[in-house]
C-alpha cells in the first residue's frame, strides 16, 4: 500500500477486505427502475450498517463507493479535503445544462473552477456583513407571516386553528428566499397563492422525483427505459431556469436604468460586484432560488412538528425568545448567534431529518476508513441519517432533545452539526437558511402555542431531498 498512510490502529486492512453490501449491481438498477424505489435509500443504507458494521461498499457499474456513519470517519474526510474538494457529479443536472449549451453553479462544479466561483459568490451570499444586510428583510416577512397567521386564529371563537402547515411555509420559505435573493416581495403570503409560485413548486417536485429516477443508472441505459423520465426533467428543468432567469432578468434592468444607493438583496449585490461573468451570476442564481425552497422548508416543517410533540422543549425555547425579544428586534441578524437553544433545535432536527442524507466526496488523496485503506479516487458517502441516528454517538437518538447540543463541552455530542456538510464545501446557502429558518421559529414560538393531536413517528422518504412522506396538522393557539 502506498507508504505514506498509517494504520490508526492495528494493521492496515486491504480494500477488498471492506464488507460488500449484499446482492448484485443489478439490484440497485431494480430499484431505480421501479416508480418508488428509491425512496428508502436512507433506510437501505441504514440497514447495511446495522449488517456490515460501520463501513461497507458498493460496486454499482463498475463504481466503487464506500459508505460510513462515524463521526471520526468524517473527521478523517474532512482532514483529507483539498483546496478544492471534489463531489460526484449528478449526471442527469449536467446533462440538461450540457444539452442547453447553460453553465454549471458552484454546486455542479468541482477543481479551480468550483473554488474560483465560490470565493466570488460568499461575500454576497455567505458572509456576516451580507447576512446583516438581508436579515431585516427576511425578519419583516417573517413577522408578517405571523401576523396573517394570528388574524386567521383569533378569528376563530376558540382562538386557535388546526391546519395543514405545508404550503404556507413553502410561500413563507419562497418570499424570504426572494426578498433576499432580489429585493423584491413577491406577495406570496396570507392571499391565495398565484399560479406562477404554485407552477414553480410543481416543476421543483417533479425535478426532484425525475432526478432519483435518473441518478442511480448510466444515461445509456435510461434514455431508452426512462425516455419519458427525462422529458419531464428537461421540462421541469426548463421551467425553473425561466424563473430564475426572470427574476433576475428585471434587476438586471433596474440596475442597468439607476444604481441603487442602498442594499438591495444579494443579487444586485453580485452584479454590481461585478466579479463573476453575467452568465456565472445567472446560473447560480438558479442554484439559490431553486435550492432554498425545498431544503428549508423541509428543515422548518420538521422542527414545527417535533415542537408539536414535544411541548416541554416547546416551553423552554418560548422562555429563550421571551427573554431575547428586545435584542432581536432591535437586531433581528442576532437570530443565528445568540439564541443557543434555538441554533441547538435546528441541529437536533438536522440530526435526525438531514435534508441532504448523505456528504458524498472524490477522494484526491489515499485515506484509512475503519482501518481499511482508501485509495485515491473513491467515491466515499458519509450517511448523515445514519450518523444522526447511532446509539454509541448520540444517547438515546430517538428523542428529540436540542439540549444535548448544549452540554458540557468535553461530551461527545459537542460535535459540530454536519447537517450543512463540512469544509470549505459547505453549504454556501447556509446562513440564508438559518437566518429564514430560526427568524420563522422565532415569530412563530412568540405568537403560538403548537400542538399536535397524533404524536407517532413521521416516514421519510428520500427525494434528492429528505421529505416527511406524510404531514400531520397542526393547532396554532394564539399567545396573549
Ligand atoms: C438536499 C441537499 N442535497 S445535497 C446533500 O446534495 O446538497 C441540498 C442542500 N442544499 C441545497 C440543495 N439544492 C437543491 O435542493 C437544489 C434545487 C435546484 C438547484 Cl438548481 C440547485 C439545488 C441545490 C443543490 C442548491 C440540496
Amino acid at each position: 500500500y502506498s507508504q505514506g498512510i498509517r494504520a490508526a490502529s492495528g494493521k492496515l486492512l486491504p480494500f477488498e477486505a471492506i464488507p460488500q453490501s449484499p446482492g448484485n449491481k443489478w439490484i440497485g438498477m431494480l430499484h431505480a427502475w421501479r416508480e418508488n424505489g428509491i425512496e428508502n435509500y436512507h433506510l437501505e443504507m441504514h440497514q447495511n450498517f446495522q449488517q456490515l458494521g460501520p463501513i461497507f461498499r458498493t460496486n454499482k457499474g463498475g463504481k466503487q463507493r464506500v459508505y460510513v456513519m462515524l463521526p471520526e470517519d468524517l473527521q478523517t474526510l474532512q482532514q483529507a479535503d483539498s483546496l478544492q474538494p471534489l463531489r460526484p457529479t449528478l449526471e442527469p443536472w449536467i446533462a440538461y445544462r450540457q444539452d442547453r449549451g447553460l453553465k454549471c453553479g458552484v454546486f455542479l462544479l468541482n477543481g479551480p473552477e468550483w473554488r474560483s466561483q465560490r470565493m466570488k459568490l460568499n461575500p454576497d451570499i455567505l458572509s456576516p456583513p451580507a447576512m446583516w444586510n438581508y436579515s431585516p428583510m427576511v425578519d419583516e416577512v417573517a413577522r408578517e407571516f405571523c401576523k396573517i397567521l394570528k388574524a386567521k386564529v383569533l378569528q376563530n371563537a376558540r382562538g386557535s386553528l388546526t391546519l395543514d402547515i405545508r404550503p404556507g411555509i413553502f410561500h413563507y420559505i419562497m418570499e424570504a428566499s426572494n426578498v433576499a435573493l432580489y429585493g423584491e416581495r413577491m406577495g406570496l403570503l396570507g392571499k391565495d397563492p398565484n399560479p406562477t409560485s404554485l407552477k414553480f413548486l410543481a416543476a421543483l417536485e417533479t425535478m426532484f422525483q425525475s432526478t432519483v429516477q435518473l441518478m442511480f443508472m448510466p444515461r445509456s441505459l435510461s434514455q431508452w427505459i426512462k425516455r419519458a423520465v427525462w422529458k419531464e426533467h428537461f421540462e421541469a428543468w426548463d421551467y425553473i431556469f425561466q424563473h430564475a432567469n426572470n427574476c433576475m432578468q428585471k434587476i438586471y434592468q433596474e440596475l442597468a436604468l439607476s444604481h441603487p444607493h442602498h442594499y438591495s438583496g444579494i443579487m444586485a449585490e453580485m452584479l454590481i460586484r461585478a466579479d463573476l461573468s453575467l452568465d456565472a451570476i445567472r446560473t447560480n442564481a438558479v442554484d439559490f432560488t431553486a435550492g432554498s425552497v425545498d431544503t428549508s422548508s423541509y428543515s422548518l416543517l420538521m422542527t414545527l412538528f417535533e415542537l408539536a410533540r414535544n411541548p416541554k422543549v416547546q416551553q423552554a425555547l418560548h422562555q429563550e425568545i421571551l427573554e431575547s425579544e428586545a435584542a432581536i428586534s432591535e437586531k433581528p441578524q442576532r437570530i443565528i448567534s445568540e439564541l443557543p437553544l434555538l441554533q441547538a433545535t435546528l441541529k437536533e432536527t438536522l440530526r435526525l431529518y438531514p435534508v441532504g442524507v448523505t456528504v458524498d466526496r472524490v477522494l484526491t488523496s489515499d485515506v484509512v476508513l475503519q482501518n481499511y485503506h482508501i485509495p485515491a479516487g473513491t467515491v466515499v458517502m458519509v450517511s448523515l441519517y445514519s450518523l444522526g441516528r447511532n446509539p454509541t454517538t448520540f444517547t438515546r437518538p430517538e428523542c428529540y432533545h436540542p439540549q444535548r447540543w448544549l452540554e458540557r463541552k468535553d461530551s461527545i455530542s459537542r460535535l459540530p452539526s454536519w447537517g450543512f456538510g463540512f469544509g470549505v464545501r459547505q453549504c454556501v446557502g447556509r446562513r440564508l437558511a438559518k437566518t429564514s429558518i430560526l427568524l420563522l421559529l422565532y415569530h412563530m414560538l412568540k405568537n403560538f402555542q403548537l400542538d399536535i393531536l397524533t404524536r407517532d413517528d413521521i416516514k421519510m422518504k428520500h427525494y434528492f431531498v429528505l421529505k416527511p412522506s406524510t404531514f400531520p396538522p397542526l393547532t396554532l393557539k394564539a399567545i396573549k
